[in-house]
């Protein structure tokens, strides 16, 4: 059995209605003046209101900045940071997706900071103490309220991973009445993402244990238990409450085992042509798993019994086809787009997102389960354009 080390946030609070516990738990970390930071998606939904009505019933002076955009461009950060400080505040809540998540990490990092986040990208850049922060998920979903990862649009337009300890928030808040509103589309992606996460997260060649192993395989379970009853009616709220835990779970794991080559080939989709994150992961996944099958049958055999829980199998071969052929299935009903071609990108494209992949993105695609060169990353574009 390998040494390692695992970490995670330091309180994840499950509960139904629980926003409206923000003023008390800021309260509690000591803070006076309290910025959110959200997209105007969620503003739209009026969840910003609501942040900043518990803020204000605990007496904590309370701001939002309600610009972030997709696949955060590091120039909206930095004027979310700018709008942090010019209210001097001393806690950051993250209300959102991923998107939100992940510009809250770096504003509570940045706002008493003289670093540029330019100097941060990598693992561990980070000098300084963040404020105090509270992460408040509304899709499930990224993980990224368990995380110490954000993930921003670099002014180069490419997608650049910054990880500290310090984007761990002080509490992770799921409150699943939040994710009810998320439209299909955004609910099957998001759910698809997650389930990218505890499958590449089991099957990371360098960095998986014993607990990212456990917390995979209960995420995935959860996620593919759950996934067709949210797309079909987004008021389960049972079923949304267990999409929620599941996509924490894989984010606890992810983080400590890491994703693969499922996200590496996805950065560039999103980063270039705007798909929406989660739906990246869904367009190639499937090629990538039937890639990394020759290597990953075992795992993909094991990470069947999650998946499809009433199955029995006569071989790891069968279970490994039926847990590739339920994702596919799963893809290919949840009404998103399943070719390349559909999101605007064309044959011409493919070498050069396979350039940035295998260059610029070798930390993921080292954990895939199978090495992956040049020539297989634009096969496995090709194969779904
Ligand atoms: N840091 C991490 O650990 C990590 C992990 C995975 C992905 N990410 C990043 O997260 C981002 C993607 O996040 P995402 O997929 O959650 O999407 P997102 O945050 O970009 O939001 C997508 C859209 O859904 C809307 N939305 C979100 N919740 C809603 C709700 N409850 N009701 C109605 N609308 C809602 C938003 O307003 C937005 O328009 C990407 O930038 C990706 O790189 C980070
Ligand atoms: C190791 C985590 C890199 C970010 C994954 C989600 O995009």
């Amino acid at each position: 059995m390998n040494d390692f080390t695992f970490q995670t946030t330091p309180r994840a609070i499950c509960e139904t209605g629980g926003l409206s516990r923000l003023g008390e738990l800021m309260t509690g970390l000591g803070v006076g003046r309290a910025i959110v930071i959200c997209d105007a998606g969620i503003a739209a939904c009026g969840f910003g209101h609501r942040a900043v009505a518990s803020l204000k019933a605990a007496g904590i002076g309370a701001a939002v900045f309600d610009q972030v955009q997709a696949d955060p461009p590091v120039h909206v950060v930095r004027s979310a940071v700018e709008a942090a400080r010019a209210f001097e505040a001393d806690g950051v809540i993250g209300l959102g997706g991923g998107s939100s998540l992940d510009t809250a990490k770096l504003v509570a990092l940045l706002v008493r900071s003289d670093q540029k986040i330019e100097e941060l990208y990598g693992t561990d850049l980070a000098r300084g103490r963040r404020l105090p922060l509270i992460q408040v998920p509304t899709t499930a979903g990224t993980g990224s309220e368990v995380t110490w990862v954000s993930v921003v649009t670099s002014d180069a337009n490419e997608k650049k991973a910054i990880y500290s300890p310090q984007l761990l928030p002080d509490v992770a808040l799921l409150d699943a009445e939040l994710t009810l509103g998320m439209p299909p589309r955004v609910t099957a992606a998001t759910a698809l993402d997650a389930m990218v996460h505890a499958i590449e997260a089991y099957t990371s060649r360098t960095r998986k244990n014993v607990v990212s192993d456990a917390l995979a395989m209960k995420g995935l379970q959860l996620l593919g238990a759950n996934i067709r009853r949210v797309v079909a009616d987004g008021s389960d709220i049972e079923a949304r409450s267990a999409m929620l835990q599941g996509s924490m779970l894989a984010g606890m794991a992810f983080v400590n085992a890491s994703v693969a080559a499922v996200h590496a080939l996805s950065y560039p989709l999103g980063a270039r042509f705007h798909v929406p994150h989660g739906h990246s992961n869904a367009l190639v996944m499937s090629p990538v798993f039937r890639f990394n099958m020759p290597v990953a049958e075992k795992a993909y055999a094991e990470l069947a019994a999650c998946l499809l829980p009433d199955r029995r199998f006569a071989s790891d071969a069968e279970a490994a086809e039926a847990f590739v052929a339920e994702l596919e299935q799963l893809v290919a009903s949840v009404g998103l787009e399943t070719r390349l071609s559909q999101m605007g990108v064309t044959g011409a494209d493919i070498p050069d997102m396979a350039k940035e992949v295998t260059v610029g993105i070798q930390r993921l695609l080292a954990n895939n389960p199978r090495n992956m060169n040049f020539d297989e990353v634009v096969s496995i574009y090709q194969a779904v354009l």
